[in-house]
């Protein structure tokens, strides 16, 4: 995969407009896009069917956490609507994973359209070994987690999975090759961390095994968004 399509950008903005344009200046230049709940609570399936036209990767990040069979009816909308990676909490566990996987192939196949992949998110890039240990109880490294849910993930028929670019190696690793792995959680050099915790640069990233990485405020906040996304591409190699 060149550079160019491993770049997905998160389009986390409140209006609709400002998201199209951004859309539009960009879709030559990365991808892909993600649309999280800051923007599809706004817009709905709308957001991911205008992105779907513009012929990228439609990353639908609703992060989907739920009884399995409300999860199911979740995917199944997701992919009527033309996402072409849709992500649930592996801490959802074995049956909630389950469902999302056969949901997004059932309605896939039903609607004779591409089937889109689904992903586990594990733990939170915001997140510190610290905040899951005292805050959310896990004793574990977040490594540890990370890899375990990933491999949960795995078994369940999912086909990737979300975490920081420091897992990302052992991840690949255990989970192999084919095994998609996006990372959110990543800075270009100097630039401010905000809310994320654990990361690395889009160079490391990509080192380290990431297929996709996404990145959302260097863009967005960016004098020059395009020229900031390209600066990303082109240390990924172009
Ligand atoms: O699932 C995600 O996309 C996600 C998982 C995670 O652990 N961390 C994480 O930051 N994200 C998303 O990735 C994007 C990162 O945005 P920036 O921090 O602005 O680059 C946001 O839209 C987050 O919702």
């Amino acid at each position: 995969m060149r550079g160019k399509e491993r770049l997905i950008v998160a389009l986390d903005v409140d209006d609709w407009s400002r998201a199209r344009e951004l859309a539009g200046l960009l879709r030559g230049v990365v991808g892909g896009f993600k649309v999280g709940m800051r923007l599809y609570y706004r817009v709905g399936p709308a957001a991911v069917e205008f992105l779907r036209g513009l012929g990228r990767e439609v990353f639908a990040d609703l992060k989907l956490h739920d009884i399995p069979s409300t999860v199911a009816g979740g995917v199944r909308a997701l992919t009527a609507a033309g996402a072409s990676i849709i992500n649930v909490h592996a801490a959802g566990g074995r049956a909630m994973m389950r469902a999302a996987a056969e949901a997004a192939a059932a309605e896939a196949a039903r609607l004779g359209i591409p089937r889109p992949k689904v992903v586990a998110v594990t733990v939170l890039t915001s997140l510190d070994e610290q905040a899951l240990r005292e805050e959310v109880g896990i004793p574990e490294s977040t490594l540890a987690v990370a890899l375990r849910w990933a491999l949960l993930a795995k078994e369940c028929g999912l086909d990737g999975a979300v975490a920081a670019p420091l897992e990302a190696a052992a991840i690949k690793k255990a989970c192999g090759p084919d095994f998609l792995l996006i990372t959110p959680g990543v800075r270009p050099p100097g630039a401010p961390l905000g809310d994320q915790r654990r990361v690395m640069t889009p160079g490391e990233a990509v080192q380290a095994g990431a297929d996709y990485i996404v990145v959302g405020r260097p863009i967005l906040q960016a004098a020059d968004p395009v020229r900031a996304a390209e600066e990303i591409v082109k240390s990924l190699g172009g």
